[in-house]
């Protein structure tokens, strides 16, 4: 299977919940004609250009999370342009939800129905279901209406405006994490509890140590016994060292010492763990300044990166946990976990469109190997169910 469709498939719930909703909403006061009839978008608008069929070869493996290491005399990746909305109608590919339920319609016909401001306010209500937020849906629903209103659009033309609108969202914020020539480049995770920050630091460990870079990860919630464990478990997959330190004593002096063992081994890397009992914010924020001096001590410049890790399933909760670690920490980057299996994926458009972070990476799975770079219009495509 591609991976585009494997993203798909990981994102079923959001692409799910999006697909059926537009299904409804057209299928409710839209009208059925000939599959051939010329749709009011492509009447008015200029013809979108064919798309072609995608090259195999071009999809068929996830893209790494490592960035191409020649940019490293470059303090920052190149972000990609974000690109203008189409008019692009893609052909209805199946009926509607209730063509689907009845099975009446076969692949010669296609719903559509005109948007006003009734649609509108559906369209709206799906993409704040969706976690969106309500700014951002109201914000995409007005650029789809924009020149479109009174005409009529099918569930695939609906389709394709949004996801070109969720592209152009997300665009900018595509970046891989920066490779610094930096040794070691210091990597500060952090997160609340269970978002994911563990597994994410050992795929990470995984993924850099196939890129031939030479790794250290400092075990910083020593709060958690269980959570040092995991972490050793981690970094023997990943065939990483892991430094401890005995339960309970300071993250701050474990960082040191990372540090130190890894100037020493001449490491690329020091992913450090942290600790994410947001319950006490002030001891949390003590924390990891107290970390961050430490390792300042060493080399004032680090951290040079400090990744919040976000859980997609908690939703619009994501939202609120980029703000508070934005005041406890200087966080430089997103990565978000748990994409698959969630049908909250749209809250990552509304983190993009709210602050601008960065998104280094998507987790989607458990294993060593589900972390993947972000490309906008794959996720694009895969959040809208729009077929490849
Ligand atoms: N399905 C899925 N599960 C994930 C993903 N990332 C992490 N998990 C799971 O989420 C759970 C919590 O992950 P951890 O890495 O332990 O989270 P943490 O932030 O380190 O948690 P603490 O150590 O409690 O602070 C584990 O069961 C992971 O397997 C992902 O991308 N997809």
């Amino acid at each position: 299977m591609s991976f585009f469709g494997k993203l798909k498939q990981r994102l079923m719930k959001t692409s799910s919940r999006i697909e059926d909703g537009l299904d409804s909403i057209v299928e409710d006061g839209g009208e059925t004609e000939a599959a051939d009839t010329p749709d009011a978008v492509s009447q008015d608008l200029p013809q979108p250009e064919a798309v072609p069929e995608p090259e195999p070869a071009a999809v068929s493996e996830p893209a790494p999370v490592i960035p191409d290491p020649k940019p490293e005399q470059s303090a920052e990746s190149t972000p990609s342009q974000p690109k203008p909305s189409q008019d692009t109608a893609p052909a209805e590919a199946k009926p509607g939800l209730l063509g689907r339920i009845i099975g009446r319609k076969d692949a010669k016909t296609v719903t559509r129905r005109v948007l006003d401001d009734d649609m509108l306010e559906q369209l709206e209500e799906l993409l704040i279901a969706s976690d969106m937020g309500v700014d951002t849906a109201l914000r995409v629903t007005a650029n789809i209406a924009e020149g479109r209103f009174g005409r009529k659009l099918s569930v695939a033309e609906i389709k394709g405006l949004l996801a070109d609108e969720i592209a152009r969202i997300m665009n900018p914020v595509a970046k891989p994490l920066p490779i610094y020539p930096k040794k070691p480049q210091v990597v500060l995770v952090v997160g609340v509890n269970g978002s994911g920050k563990t597994t994410t630091i050992g795929k990470l460990a995984s993924q850099f140590r196939a890129a031939g870079k030479s790794v250290v990860i400092a075990a910083g919630d020593t709060f958690r016994a269980a959570a040092v464990e995991q972490l050793q478990v981690w970094g023997d997959r990943a065939g990483v060292p892991v430094l401890t330190a005995p339960e309970g004593s300071d993250p701050a002096s474990l960082a040191f010492d990372a540090m130190t063992k890894a100037e020493a081994d001449g490491a690329d890397l020091l992913l450090i763990d942290t600790a994410g009992r947001l319950q006490n914010r002030a001891d949390l924020m003590e924390e990891l300044a107290k970390i961050v001096r430490v390792i300042r001590k060493k080399d004032e410049t680090a951290p040079h990166n400090t990744l919040l890790v976000l859980d997609a399933t908690t939703g619009q909760n994501a939202l609120s946990q980029v703000e508070t670690f934005q005041k406890l920490a200087d966080v430089s980057g997103l990565v978000m976990t748990k994409l698959d299996g969630t049908a909250k994926g749209g809250v990552l458009v509304a983190l993009a469109d709210k602050f601008g972070l960065p998104i280094h990476a998507i987790g989607v799975g458990e294993q060593i190997d589900d972390l993947q770079a972000f490309d906008p219009e794959e996720f694009a495509k895969a959040l809208t169910g729009l077929d490849a």
